[in-house]
């Protein structure tokens, strides 16, 4: 299929959204943020960057409207794309592959938007918008959950009445597949070997944060589970808390929503700083001598450290640890920090290779006689594209 290809990734309140053109090359990127919202606004980069306009209060569909418009108008989109490939959180157990969405899966998306409240809805009226722009184009649904579908089930399975996961579908899921199997692609190509082969520890570390271990292409243990919500400190998302806080927090008088919204909304990084989810933020503040800042850094890194060593338990082998995502690409500070935690399961960093691979660039940081560790770029949005046209192909 020689056509553009749309790649769009809705949240609560934002819109991302990437155009690529016939080869797979990516043209340009748009961000749409505080939708709903007298704030709402966008901006897009191509060469270089634009802030266009929206309307006030602009929802999902205006502003999906107003960046396509604003493409046509520059002549990056001169007709409808070939395909639309969608980026959905919550799959369930039904899918375990990329799918091109009818009525059918719509309707399962819509099943799983208990599992994933605050994405899948979401999710869905991103969907509904382009079919709206779009009747006539192949829509794609790439989802987070698909790539751990191989998770056995002593992994997969809580130790909870097993009533509640064959009645209600409570169990782990995971999530972040995409990236996570992006990783695994990455590390294969470059080590010369087929996926099928390759055993890793793949940190996605951006606003939300998972660990998984892939042995021999597969995921087989992971860091999510029901929700979003569960494993490492995250930029607003707690992580994994003791389950006796829910009672706890009620009976102080908190409602269920309300806890609920803290644990995913107001923690992680930023309840413990008391101050900002961003990673970077953090780092000069605690440079600058703010405790609270340094603390945060510290949490976030001590989780980290042990989660990778609870996934070097799920391996036979390990290729290589890989950190990717905003801050595992760019933050020296927190792959030092946390693989310094690692040296008795055989982690060792070279200063310079961690610092000098700290611009985004692929690469290995560790010390010579060191298990491998790399740095290595995350491209959902690519992965995304390339279902979408693989399918889109398929389906004309
Ligand atoms: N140079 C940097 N140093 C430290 N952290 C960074 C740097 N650049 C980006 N980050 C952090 O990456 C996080 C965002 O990651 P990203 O993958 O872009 O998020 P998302 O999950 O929304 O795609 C933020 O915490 C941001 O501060
Ligand atoms: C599933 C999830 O955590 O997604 P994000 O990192 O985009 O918040
Ligand atoms: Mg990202």
């Amino acid at each position: 299929m020689q056509d553009h290809v749309l790649v769009v990734n809705c949240g609560s309140s934002s819109i991302k959204l990437a155009l690529y053109g016939p080869e797979d090359r990516p043209i340009a990127s748009a961000l749409a943020e505080n939708l709903g919202t007298a704030e709402a606004r966008a901006t897009i980069r191509t060469n270089e960057k634009t802030a266009i306009a929206l309307p006030d209060h602009s929802d999902h569909e205006q502003g999906l409207a107003a960046i396509i418009d604003w493409l046509e108008a520059n002549r990056m989109l001169q007709s409808a794309p070939g395909a639309v490939g969608h980026r959905v959180v919550h799959g369930g157990e039904r899918f375990s592959e990329s799918v091109v969405i009818d009525e059918a899966v719509t309707d399962a998306i819509e099943e799983c938007a208990d599992l994933a409240p605050l994405h899948n809805p979401v999710n869905l009226t991103g969907i509904r918008a382009m079919q709206s722009l779009y009747p006539n184009v192949t829509q794609v649904a790439v989802f987070d959950t698909a790539f751990h579908q191989t998770l056995p089930s002593h992994a997969y399975l809580y130790a909870l009445p097993r009533h509640w996961y064959e009645d209600w579908g409570v169990r782990r899921y995971g999530f972040h597949g995409t990236s996570h199997a992006c990783m695994l692609q990455t590390l294969s190509g470059r080590l010369k070997q087929p996926s099928r082969s390759t055993s890793l520890i793949s940190a996605h570390l951006g606003n939300g944060c998972s660990i998984t271990a892939i042995e021999q292409g597969q995921s087989v243990d992971t860091s999510m589970g029901l929700t979003p919500l569960e494993g490492l400190i995250m930029g607003t998302r707690s992580g994994d808390v003791d389950p006796g806080l829910f009672d706890f927090l009620q009976r102080k008088g908190l409602d269920p929503t309300t806890i609920n919204q803290t644990l995913n909304r107001e923690s992680g990084l930023r309840g413990l700083s008391g101050k900002t989810n961003d990673m970077r933020a953090l780092e000069q503040a605690s440079l600058d001598g703010d405790e609270h800042a340094t603390v945060a850094i510290e949490a976030f890194c001590f989780r980290l450290a042990r989660y990778i060593g609870a996934m070097m338990a799920s391996l036979t082998h390990c290729d290589g640890l890989v950190f990717t995502g905003g801050i595992g690409e760019n933050s020296v500070r927190v792959r030092e920090k946390t693989v310094a935690r690692l040296a008795m399961l055989g982690f060792t960093l070279d200063p310079e290779r961690n610092r000098s691979h700290g611009d985004g660039q692929q690469g290995a940081i560790h010390a010579d006689g060191s298990h491998p560790v790399y740095v290595i770029p995350t491209d959902e949005e690519g992965m995304i594209a390339a279902d979408a046209r693989t399918l889109g192909a398929q389906n004309v």
